[in-house]
């Protein structure tokens, strides 16, 4: 029997699954570990605490499992992206990664797309620059911290760095390194062009692999730390977002997702690189060779229910709080929620964006807000479904992953904003299962990705979308619409002046 491990360095915590080859999961393991906001727009996180979660959980699966590390062929790879993980000559860490999350770098995206323009930016990367991507990072650090910036020789994504303590190996692969604005995503390499315009060095970059390709093997000294058997070969793996596209069966043009994770993600698959300036849409390799995919990226989603819960009813279970939004009508009887807590990205790039809850009464109680915080999100989703649409993608069904979609509720608010069926399929664990998969893929148990899917992804429930709560949704959806150009600017006045 073939055995794979994913490793998913996600935001909260990081989960390590073993399945087997027709996909059945043996056993899982998560461990968390806290986002550190050291001043407001922030976000960082120790990588340590990763590596140190990779390899506990994998200790784990193996004793919930039975097995040993010798019966484990081959490890995947999946994380959040974006982050910086920055590393001197001796491969010590030089500072906190800063985060996909994280709003410094507005001075630094203006920069780049003023300066160097966006036609060469969506020329030489495919995309737009972005507060929350790798590049703007390191200009920012250029600037304001030139004492760990002349130390770097080494930059590496969160899911990278993981890989190094793992295998001993620098590298990457093409979907993750899409989300540093340094790589070519037409071409599946480093932009020298884009190096060259900003002044980073290509020394610091690591070699990029396809996703399914094998990046290194587990060294003796992670070995007796993790439990695997040395050599045990490492793949590629992917973007916490293809991966998860891939252990949901996102594989081929014409399919969609939802994924309700801290951010909240609508994502594409494609069979070309679609470069599309002006769209507000991510366009990114897929951890398929040969493929792309278009998404677009909410930073709040399920932070916005995380936030509500540890401020309002921090002992309530999430699903105690969905069974009180459950008691409210479709539409929060006229309460509508902003969900602009961490800034925001699609559609609006704009890290002075704030949040909040419009047209509250008396009448309102806590399943209003919680519903209103589920719609509102949804409604932030809706605006990536449409430029996905403009792009030329029909919404015939809707695949729902994350933390949110063990929520019913949630699940059949998305069909009846997006009016559109929404699956669930068999595997919960997500880019996990996603990695594992590619790394099966990687040594040759699948012949590709797409018969790994076939063989190991099933749909499992199906929610059809309500009619009557649509007509309801369209006219509070255009109300959301209207908002955010309206309180742009009060938003920006609250983000400058009382902030800090
Ligand atoms: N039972 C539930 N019902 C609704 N939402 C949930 C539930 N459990 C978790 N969530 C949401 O899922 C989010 C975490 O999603 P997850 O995919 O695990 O996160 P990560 O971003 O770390 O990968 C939480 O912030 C919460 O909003
Ligand atoms: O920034 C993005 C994608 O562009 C985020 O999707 C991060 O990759 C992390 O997301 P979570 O899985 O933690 O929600």
């Amino acid at each position: 029997m073939i055995n794979l491990a994913g490793i998913d360095i996600g935001t909260s915590g990081t989960k390590v699954v073993l399945i087997d080859d027709t996909g059945r999961i043996l056993a899982s393991a998560y461990k968390e570990y806290p986002m550190a906001q050291p001043r407001p727009g922030w976000a960082e996180q120790d990588p340590e605490l990763w590596w140190q979660a990779a390899a506990a959980g994998m200790r784990e699966v193996l004793t919930k499992s039975g097995l040993s590390g010798q019966e484990v062929q081959a490890v995947g790879l999946s994380g959040q992206m974006h982050g910086a993980v920055l590393l001197d000559k001796d491969y010590e860490l030089l500072r906190p990664a800063i985060l996909w999350c994280d709003q410094r770098t507005g001075a630094e995206c203006e920069w780049m797309n003023e300066e160097l323009g966006t036609e060469k930016l969506f020329a030489w990367s495919g995309n737009p620059a972005l507060p929350g991507f790798t590049a703007p990072k390191l200009l920012w650090l250029r600037r304001h911290e030139p004492e760990i910036y002349a130390r770097i020789k080494h930059v590496l994504l969160p899911k990278d760095y993981v890989r190094w303590r793992l295998t001993g190996e620098l590298a990457t692969e093409v979907s993750d390194a899409s989300g540093t604005l340094l790589l070519d995503v037409t071409k599946r390499r480093w932009s020298e062009e884009m190096l060259a315009a900003l002044a980073i060095p290509r020394a610091w970059l690591p070699p990029v692999y396809e996703s399914t390709e094998i990046s290194g093997w587990v060294t003796p000294v992670a070995s007796s730390l993790t439990g695997l058997k040395p050599g045990t070969a490492v793949v590629g793996g992917g973007g916490d977002q293809a991966a998860g596209a891939v252990g949901a069966g996102i594989v081929e043009s014409g399919l969609l997702s939802v994924a309700l994770g801290t951010s909240g993600v609508v994502f594409a698959a494609a069979d070309e690189a679609q470069i599309l300036p002006g769209s507000g849409l991510h366009s990114f390799c897929h951890a398929l060779p040969g493929k792309w995919h278009l998404m677009g990226v909410m930073l709040a989603a399920g932070a916005s229910l995380q936030w509500l819960r540890q401020t309002l009813a921090c002992k309530t279970s999430y699903d105690s709080l969905t069974a009180l939004a459950a008691g409210v009508k479709a539409g929060s009887e006229g309460l509508l929620y902003l969900p602009y807590l961490l800034g925001e990205r699609t559609p609006y790039p704009d890290p002075a964006a704030r949040g909040g809850f419009i047209g509250l009464t008396m009448r309102h109680g806590q399943g209003h807000l919680v519903r209103a915080v589920l719609e509102g999100v949804t409604y932030g989703l809706r605006d990536s479904l449409e430029l996905i649409k403009e792009a030329g993608v029909p919404a015939a069904e809707i695949r729902v992953s994350g933390g949110g979609a063990r929520s019913a509720l949630w699940r059949q608010i998305v069909a009846d904003i997006f009016q559109a069926p929404v699956t669930v399929v068999n595997s919960t664990e997500g880019p996990a299962f996603g990695a594992a998969l590619l790394a099966g893929t990687g040594i040759g148990v699948y012949a590709s990705v797409a018969e790994a899917c076939g063989k190991t992804v099933r749909v499992e429930s199906r929610q059809e979308p309500d009619l009557s709560a649509g007509e309801t949704y369209e006219k509070g959806y255009a109300l959301y619409r209207s908002l955010y150009p309206l309180l742009r600017e009060t938003m920006h006045g609250l983000a400058t002046e009382f902030e800090n």
